[in-house]
């Protein structure tokens, strides 16, 4: 079911932990909430399964109005951070934990919920019998067995070691997809965040600053605060003409689809809103990129001081005399690609993403260019 987070609001004390916090996630899709420790995550989750009260704002689940509705009553699945299964019930028990004991179907439903998360087989097993991958996997399960509206998922990755992460998200995802739910994942992981979800919501100090599919939410950022965290990014000093964005790394071109924005974003206390997808959108439609009144596109930013945020792959290493000189300090090879730390003569370190088979040694002399449109934003 849908599930449609208004301007909730919550404070511990005199401390404002959520302030107006919006959130909006299709059915069937899988929204991760991506931000820093402290900005409200799980305070947020908490208020949907409603194990906290809110002081302020709606949460609906589907068409229903749910928050003031006990958990019990609200038809939400969790998955904790660690899976927390009974110790002493089998699998299959711990399954069936939340349907209605003696109820029809119910030996068929803990199989199609096994099933789903690729443990047909397992029910007889103990939890400690299995690994924690698996572990995971059977709290899923259990969540989705009551069929719920919307199922929420809090960092289920953390006590999984890193090698083992990866494969276990890629079989929690497919497991939520085969059985069609709805799902929030809260994360600081960004990059688990943008390689699992269907959109991204990034939390800031208690708001979502920013809503939007994983691919437009990296190349679009609102402002530098989600550019930097969303993705790696060189941060330059700037000045916006008419056409042109100049560093230090030469002449650039902006983007033009309006979303560029401040580099303080919502500091100033003003930013309520999202910047959604949607509007995202429908700045990319206007002529001159300028709909969120951006100086991007808008031909008022001649020398406009700001800063240019640089992505990895952005960077070309070139022969030296071509582009800004630099000294290749570092390169780590991972196979597919690699990343070269190369240090310009101004002083400024970057991070290239190249092919693999890289030819620059540490010591070697490059020229470093940017390709492709930058992202400016505005002081
Ligand atoms: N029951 C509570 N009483 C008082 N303060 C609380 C309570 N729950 C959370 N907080 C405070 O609210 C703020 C946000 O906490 P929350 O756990 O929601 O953040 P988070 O983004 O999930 O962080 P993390 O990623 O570290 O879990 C923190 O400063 C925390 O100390």
């Amino acid at each position: 079911m849908k599930l449609t987070v208004t301007d909730v609001r919550k404070s511990f004390g005199a401390t404002e932990v959520l302030r107006g916090a919006s959130l909006t996630v299709r059915e069937g899709d899988l929204a991760a909430v991506l931000g820093p420790s402290g900005c409200g995550k799980t305070t947020l989750l908490r208020i949907v399964a409603g194990f906290e009260g809110l002081d302020g704002g709606s949460v609906r689940i589907g068409e229903r109005e749910v928050a003031g509705l006990p958990p019990e009553r609200r038809g939400v699945g969790i998955v904790p951070q660690e899976a927390a299964l009974f110790p002493h019930l089998s699998v299959a028990r711990n399954v069936g934990f939340g349907l209605p004991r003696g109820s029809s179907g119910r030996t068929g439903r803990i199989e199609e919920c096994l099933e789903l998360v690729g443990l047909a087989g397992y029910g007889d097993r103990m939890p400690h019998q299995i690994s924690g991958g698996q572990q995971q996997r059977v709290a899923l399960a259990r969540a989705l067995a009551p069929r719920p509206g919307v199922v929420l998922l809090d960092e289920p990755f953390n006590a999984l070691d890193r090698s083992l992460r990866v494969s276990v998200r890629d079989e929690v995802r497919a497991a939520l997809k085969r059985a069609g739910a709805t799902a929030v994942l809260v994360t600081h992981d960004q990059e688990e965040a943008l390689s699992m979800a269907d959109t991204v919501a990034v939390m800031r100090e208690g708001r979502i600053v920013q809503e939007g599919a994983p691919s437009s939410i990296y190349a679009a950022p609102r402002d530098l605060g989600v550019a930097t965290f969303v993705g790696e990014a060189v941060v330059l000093t700037a000045s916006r003409g008419r056409d042109t964005v100049t560093c230090e790394l030469g002449d650039l071109l902006p983007r033009r689809d309006g979303a560029t924005g401040t580099a303080n974003g919502t500091a100033d206390g003003t930013g309520n809103g999202t910047a959604s997808e949607t509007g995202n959108g429908a700045a990319n439609g206007t002529a001159d990129g300028a709909a969120n009144g951006s100086v991007a596109g808008n031909g008022a930013g001649n020398g406009t001081a700001g800063s240019v945020a640089l992505r990895p792959e952005q960077f070309v290493l070139r022969a030296p005399g071509e582009g800004a000189g630099g000294l290749v300090e570092r390169v780590e090879f991972f196979g597919h690609d690699a990343a070269v730390t190369v240090t310009l003569e101004s002083g400024t370190v970057i991070r290239a993403r190249t092919r693999g088979d890289v030819p620059h040694r540490p010591g070697d002399r490059v020229g470093v260019t940017v390709e492709g449109p930058v992202l400016f934003f505005a002081d």
